[in-house]
C-alpha cells in the first residue's frame, strides 16, 4: 500500500477532451495542475488561446492551468498523475516518459495485439507503481463545464484510492473509491463496444426494444468477462459499468454510439473515421476484447457481432439476425 496522503500537484498526461476536462476538475478541486500535450505546437496554441480548440472548443482554460509539451515540466513536483492518453497509444507514451508519481489511468479500452487493459499496460511499464483507474459515466464537455457527475477511483491500494477520490472530488464531481480496478476497467472498456451496437440498432431502425435488450445482455457479457479476469459482477452494475452503458448507449454525444448509428444507417467505417479528429475506442477494443475473452473461455456474442460488423464480415441486419437466432437459454 502506498503512503500517499495529500495531492497538492496533479499532472494530467494527454490533452484530448477528457484530459482537458480532468485538468479543469483538478484545478477546481484545488490542486496546482499541469496539462501535458504531446504536440508542442498544440501546447503553444492552447497556452496562447487559453482554449483546447481541437478537442474542447469554446471551453475557457484558466491562466492557472500550466500547459506544456515538456513531460519533465508537467511532472515536476506532482503527487498524482492522471493518464488520459487513448488506450492504443498509452504504452508508446509511457515508454518515452520520465518516472511517474502514483497514477490513475482514465483511458477506456483494450490494447490491440497485446490484449492488455490500461492498468496492465501501466504495470508493465512501471512495475510496482501505486496505480488505479478513474472511470464512470462522464462526457468530457459536461465535466469541463462543472455540471454534476460521478465516477469511481478503483485501486487495490486503499490509501491511493481514498486519497485520490477525496482530493479530486468537488460538489460538482463526486468520486467514489472502489477496490475492484479490474471490474471498473472491463466495464469502461466494454461499454464502448456495446454503445456501438446500441447506435447500430437505432441507426438501422430496429427500435428501442432492441437497444434495451442489447444493453442488458451487454451488461451480462461484460460481467462474465470481469469475473473471469478477477473482478466482480457487482462492480459492473455500478458507475463504471451500468452507469457508463446508460450514458453512452443513450447519449447522442457518445462517439461510440454515433459511430454505431452511422454504421446502422449504412455508412462505411473508413468514411466515418475519416471525418473524426477524436478517438472512438470501441473500434480497436471490440476485436481485442473478444480475443481476451476467448483466451479465458468467456463468450461475448454482442462484442463478437460488433467485431464482425467493424471488420466487414457482416452487416448490421445480419449481425442482429444472428444474435436473435442463438439457441434459447436461461437468462442467467
Ligand atoms: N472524451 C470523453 O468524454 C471521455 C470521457 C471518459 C473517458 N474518456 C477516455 O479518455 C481517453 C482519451 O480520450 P479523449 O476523448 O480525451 O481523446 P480525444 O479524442 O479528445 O483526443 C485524442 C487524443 O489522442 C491523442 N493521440 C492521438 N494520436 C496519438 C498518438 N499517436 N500518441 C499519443 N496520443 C495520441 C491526442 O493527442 C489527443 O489527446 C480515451 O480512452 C477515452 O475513452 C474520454
Ligand atoms: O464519447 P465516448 O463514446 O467515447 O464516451 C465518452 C465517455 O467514455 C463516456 O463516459
Amino acid at each position: 500500500m502506498s503512503s500517499f496522503r495529500s495531492i497538492g500537484r496533479v499532472a494530467v498526461i494527454g490533452a484530448g477532451a477528457w484530459g482537458t476536462a480532468l485538468a479543469l476538475q483538478a484545478l477546481r478541486a484545488g490542486a496546482a495542475t499541469a496539462l501535458w500535450a504531446r504536440d508542442p505546437d498544440r501546447a503553444l496554441a492552447m497556452r496562447a488561446a487559453r482554449e483546447n480548440a481541437a478537442h474542447l472548443p469554446g471551453q475557457p482554460l484558466p491562466a492557472e492551468l500550466r500547459i506544456t509539451a515538456d513531460a519533465g515540466e508537467a511532472l515536476e513536483g506532482a503527487d498524482l498523475a492522471l493518464l488520459v492518453v487513448p488506450c492504443q497509444h498509452l504504452a508508446g507514451v509511457l515508454a518515452a516518459f520520465p518516472p511517474l508519481p502514483p497514477s490513475l489511468v482514465a483511458a477506456k479500452g483494450v490494447e490491440h495485439g497485446t490484449l492488455r487493459l490500461p492498468l496492465e499496460i501501466l504495470a508493465d511499464a512501471r512495475p510496482g507503481l501505486p496505480a488505479g483507474v478513474l472511470s464512470g459515466p462522464n462526457f468530457a464537455r459536461e465535466v469541463a463545464q462543472g455540471l454534476p457527475a460521478a465516477a469511481v477511483v478503483a485501486s487495490t491500494d486503499e490509501t491511493l484510492r481514498q486519497d485520490a477520490a477525496a482530493c479530486l472530488s468537488t460538489a460538482g464531481f463526486r468520486l467514489y473509491d472502489h477496490d475492484d480496478p479490474v471490474g471498473a476497467e472491463v466495464g469502461g472498456a466494454a461499454k464502448n463496444v456495446i454503445a456501438i451496437a446500441a447506435g447500430a440498432v437505432i441507426g438501422a431502425g430496429l427500435g428501442e426494444n432492441a437497444r434495451a435488450a442489447l444493453v442488458t445482455r451487454g451488461l451480462a457479457e461484460i460481467a462474465r468477462l470481469a469475473v473471469a479476469l478477477g473482478g466482480r459482477a457487482e462492480t459492473v452494475a455500478g458507475l463504471s459499468g451500468l452507469g457508463d452503458l446508460l450514458l453512452t448507449c443513450t447519449g447522442g454525444s457518445s462517439r461510440n454510439f454515433s459511430l454505431g448509428l452511422a454504421l446502422g444507417q449504412g455508412r462505411q467505417l473508413g468514411a466515418i473515421l475519416a471525418e473524426r479528429n477524436s478517438v472512438t475506442e470501441g473500434v480497436a477494443t471490440a476485436p481485442a476484447m473478444l480475443a481476451r475473452a476467448a483466451a479465458v473461455g468467456v463468450e461475448m456474442p454482442i462484442t463478437a457481432a460488433v467485431a464482425d460488423v467493424l471488420e466487414g464480415r457482416m452487416d448490421v441486419a445480419g449481425a442482429v439476425e444472428q444474435l436473435m437466432n442463438r439457441p434459447l437459454r436461461q437468462e442467467v
